[in-house]
């Protein structure tokens, strides 16, 4: 009998479906030849919560669960419907399997603590980003960081095993519900970004080993905080205007930051009159976002300090954010540098 090998040519179907995401974190599992795949289930269950609310945010103005819910979380926020359901969604997703000890989220005041005696994860979250973009339809997200536990697998959740730098995550991603919705994630060597196909419910590989444009030509932060930004700030936008750059914000940091990594720019949210500490969160929002952006050989910076090695010290605590390309990291650091000395 004749044999000839299998060369699918995909041409004819106008496009090819790959690699699904299950089946690449199986075969990411394999690179750490002593893993146990219980960070593999977390990944897993991030990603299939995700595709539920994808769906829920897809018919958010069919289904009566838009607009704000009548509460204000710990940071005093007013809460969307979407951020309450979307924190449900994860935090059950991430309960069931008990490879997770403790979830911290920007909608919960206090760590959740599982008590879990086999978990060895902890998961911070902020389980929907760009909330004040839901009820207008623009692209919001989900962050998220996953750490291990430092003290002993079984014993009480301790401060240390939440108050991990971001140099120690194991993971990070985010999923980005957008004109089509995106997951992309790390574990620590290298980014790769995956495409809901709604149909066939699966997340696809779409962007394989994502590398960020050393430099870039688009800035983003919200210019209405002009009056309340440092001059050294204020210095940068000026010589980023006199190159002719492009002005973009969305207003949801997983959007401004997907677009900046893919096509070359910075994403600043500074320290403000207002807000001395910035407006973002360290532990769920900036060093996620941090973790991938080094990954993907961009940079992130709160002005000063490299993101990932600040010691954080409290839950919800703030950081100003540069993020993006590297070179462009580097000349806003030297603007607010120049202001100050
Ligand atoms: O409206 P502002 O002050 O420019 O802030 C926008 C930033 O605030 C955030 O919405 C904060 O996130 P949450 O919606 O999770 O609170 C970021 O996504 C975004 O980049
Ligand atoms: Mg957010
Ligand atoms: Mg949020």
């Amino acid at each position: 009998m004749k044999t000839k090998p299998y060369q699918p040519d995909h041409s004819a179907l106008g496009y090819s479906v790959g690699v699904t995401l299950d089946r690449f974190i199986k075969m990411k599992q394999d690179d750490f030849p002593f893993a146990s795949g219980e960070l593999s289930q977390i990944l897993r269950d991030i990603a299939l919560a995700s595709k539920i609310v994808n769906r829920e945010i897809n018919r958010a103005g069919l289904s009566n669960i838009g607009g704000a819910f009548g509460s204000t979380n710990v940071q005093g926020e007013e809460q969307q419907k979407l951020d309450v359901v979307a924190n449900i969604r994860f935090s059950r997703a991430l309960t069931k399997g008990g490879e997770v000890c403790a979830i911290v989220s920007e909608e919960d005041d206090e760590v959740i603590d599982l008590q879990n005696s086999s978990g060895k994860y902890v998961v911070a979250m902020d389980p929907l980003d760009g909330s004040s973009n839901i009820d207008v339809n623009i692209s919001i997200g989900t962050i998220f960081s996953i750490y291990r536990r430092v003290t002993p697998v079984g014993s009480p959740i301790q401060p240390e095993d939440i108050m991990q730098p971001g140099n120690k995550q194991v993971a990070a991603g985010y999923v980005l519900y957008g004109s089509s919705t995106m997951l992309v994630y790390t574990t620590g060597k290298g980014v790769n970004g995956f495409t809901y196909e709604q149909s066939l419910g699966e997340f696809f590989l779409s962007h394989p080993n994502i590398c960020a444009p050393k430099d870039g030509k688009i800035y983003s932060i919200n210019e209405g905080l002009n009056s309340q930004i440092s001059e050294g700030i204020k210095n940068y936008i000026t010589s980023c205007k006199e190159r002719d750059f492009s002005a973009r914000y969305i207003g949801s940091l997983v959007a401004d930051f997907h677009r900046n990594l893919l096509k070359g720019g910075i994403y600043i949210y500074p320290s403000t009159a207002k807000a001395p500490e910035g407006k973002l969160r360290l532990l769920y929002e900036a060093n996620s976002l941090a973790f991938i952006a080094e990954q993907a050989g961009a940079s992130a910076s709160d002005g000063k300090n490299r993101i990932l090695d600040i010691q954080p010290t409290s839950l919800h605590q703030r950081t100003p954010l540069y993020i993006g390309s590297t070179v462009m990291v580097e000349e806003a650091e030297g603007h607010l540098k120049e202001a100050t000395v």
